[in-house]
């Protein structure tokens, strides 16, 4: 294996606050593209590509601001083949320590007609564009995009053209997500050969991921000689997005083996920033994506989990650390084993005998057959049960209610608090309020609902409302969850769910009296 320290370095180009805000519907603000732009520069980015200054005065405000503020990261504009637009970008880029103005134009075919400009006509704006570029700034970007559907020879004329009217990288974009790895690979090798002074400048990379092929399509062309990787986090970007910044950063960390190149990314910042991305884009991450989806170091499966208990390399090829995440996440449900059922009731402060996991272990799978996913309260709640048969302390006995548009809304409750039956009377605000207003009434608290969320399961006006509700009472955060037909009845359900479980937490708060030694989970 190469020393790393003589390891080539690759930059890393992000993209996120241009290409990558380009996805319909993914605008940003200003003040949100500038903390973006501090978490990019802060995890080591070398090159941010702030926006494309001439769309419009708020793209110019945002690369200015972002150009001053920035302290270590090159900062770059995108900018047409047209003398205006590499001015105004210039204007933008010009504030920060190290700028850089990014100019393009369509080189294949189908591109070179939109303007409609022959061969030579193109070439000839090449030379002005790039060498006016020059003349303002001495970091200059050129792309020929969709290089990928360029004619092979075609595009090692204007490469030429742009290395001698000044370009210090020339990127080359696979606009459409076309290629595969071995022709981007092939194409990188042939530019190297062919074109006459290829060698004094960087080689980029910039693909989109329309086949799925993004990340392999990057790293292929590293192998071939590119030294620039264009990426955006979350692998946002038009259509299917651009090429994933934290696919490619730990792909080159994990199989630096066979890929030894290096990247000055401090990859335990990735996790912040790619959940700072998805929520200020108002694109959530798919679970299952790689690195960062909610699912990339999550198990359930209990071979998997009972590996991951003896050796988290059986099933992870990197530590979730290594992306700044604080754990691996093993998640119950029926495809758990008795193993991580064990270590997750050790975790939440119950030590079992082998008799008692035995006999937790048939009750945790038959709850694990009717619900999804079961939470820490519902193997709190499975453990008090199995030692307390006495766990329901209250019952919804009846609810009636009665709403409208002539409010106040107003809720007849009868409730059983441990085996004597209550009833009160309560208005509210709406059916619900209502609702709540009475089982407070009978079970004075001082909890505070924190959350209270309701979705249909199914379609239709006869669909069940599942209900989910959590509270806080001095530290103690329990959740209820119901499902009924009336969306009223589900929410009290829901709601006397979790003051079960606060009863539960209140009594847990010592030591359990029982064979369960129960640590501490208040
Ligand atoms: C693959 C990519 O990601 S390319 C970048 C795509 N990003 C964007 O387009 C986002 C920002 N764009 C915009 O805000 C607008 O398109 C603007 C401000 C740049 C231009 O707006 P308009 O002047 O109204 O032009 P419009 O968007 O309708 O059409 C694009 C024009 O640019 C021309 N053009 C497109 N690319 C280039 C280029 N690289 N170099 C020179 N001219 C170009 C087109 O031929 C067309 O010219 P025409 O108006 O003379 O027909
Ligand atoms: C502007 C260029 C580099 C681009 O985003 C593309 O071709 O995909
Ligand atoms: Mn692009």
């Amino acid at each position: 294996m190469t020393d790393k320290s003589q390891q080539d370095r690759v930059l890393i180009f992000d993209t996120t606050l241009r290409d990558g805000e380009q996805s319909p519907g993914a605008t940003m603000t200003h003040a949100e593209k500038l903390e973006i732009a501090g978490l990019l520069d802060e995890m080591g980015v070398d090159i941010i590509e702030a926006g494309f200054p001439i769309a419009s005065e708020g793209d110019f405000a945002a690369v200015s601001e972002i150009a001053r503020q920035t302290q270590n990261a090159v900062i770059c504009g995108l900018a047409r083949a047209q003398i205006g637009d590499i001015d105004r970008c210039w204007e933008a880029v010009q504030h920060a320590k190290h700028p850089r103005i990014h100019t393009f134009i369509g080189t294949s075919p189908l591109h070179r007609a939109i303007p409609n400009l022959d061969m030579d006509q193109m070439a000839e704006r090449i030379e002005q564009t790039v060498t006016h570029a020059r003349n303002l700034c001495d970091n200059v970007q050129w792309s020929p995009m969709d290089a990928t559907r360029t004619e092979e020879d075609y595009l090692c004329r204007v490469v030429e053209i742009a290395i001698k009217c000044g370009a210090t990288t020339i990127n080359i974009p696979d606009t459409v997500g076309y290629t595969a790895p071995r022709e981007s690979a092939e194409l990188i090798a042939m530019l190297i050969n062919r074109v006459p002074g290829a060698d004094q400048i960087t080689f980029a990379t910039h693909c989109h991921n329309d086949l799925g092929m993004a990340t392999a399509n990057s790293l292929a062309a590293v192998e071939a000689g590119a030294r620039q990787i264009e990426c955006t986090i979350n692998g946002l970007g038009e259509r299917a997005g651009n090429t994933a910044l934290e696919e490619v950063v730990m792909a080159l960390k994990v199989r630096n083996d066979i890929m030894p190149f290096q990247t000055g990314i401090d990859a335990t910042k990735i996790m912040n920033i790619s959940r700072r991305v998805a929520a200020v884009s108002g694109f959530p991450v798919q679970f299952n994506k790689a690195i960062v989806g909610k699912n990339a170091f999550a198990h359930e499966s209990g071979i998997h989990q009972d590996g991951m208990l003896k050796n988290a390399e059986t099933f992870e090829i990197m530590r979730p650390e290594d992306v700044g995440l604080s754990e691996t996440n093993l998640v119950m449900g029926k495809h758990s084993g008795r193993a991580a059922l064990r270590s997750k009731l050790e975790d939440l402060g119950f030590e079992l005998g082998d008799n008692q996991l035995k006999d937790v272990f048939v009750r945790f799978k038959e709850l694990a057959d009717r619900k999804k996913e079961i939470y820490d309260d519902d193997l709190i709640a499975l453990m008090r049960s199995s030692t307390d048969p006495e766990n329901d302390r209250l019952k919804l006995r009846s609810l009636k209610v009665v709403c409208g548009t002539d409010g106040p809304q107003q809720a007849d409750l009868t409730m059983e608090i441990d085996g004597a039956e209550h009833s009160t009377t309560q208005t509210g605000d709406g059916p619900v309020d209502a609702s709540f207003n009475a089982i407070k009434a009978l079970v004075p608290h001082s909890a505070r609902l924190q959350l209270y969320q309701v979705h249909a399961v199914t379609e239709g006006t006869d669909a069940q409302a599942t209900v989910s509700v959590r509270m806080e009472e001095e530290g103690r955060i329990v959740t209820g969850q119901s499902a009924n037909t009336d969306t009223v009845v589900a929410s009290a359900l829901a709601y006397i769910h979790a003051l079960n479980r606060l009863l539960v937490r209140r009594e847990k708060g010592g030591k359990d009296r029982r064979e369960i030694s129960y640590k501490d989970v208040g």
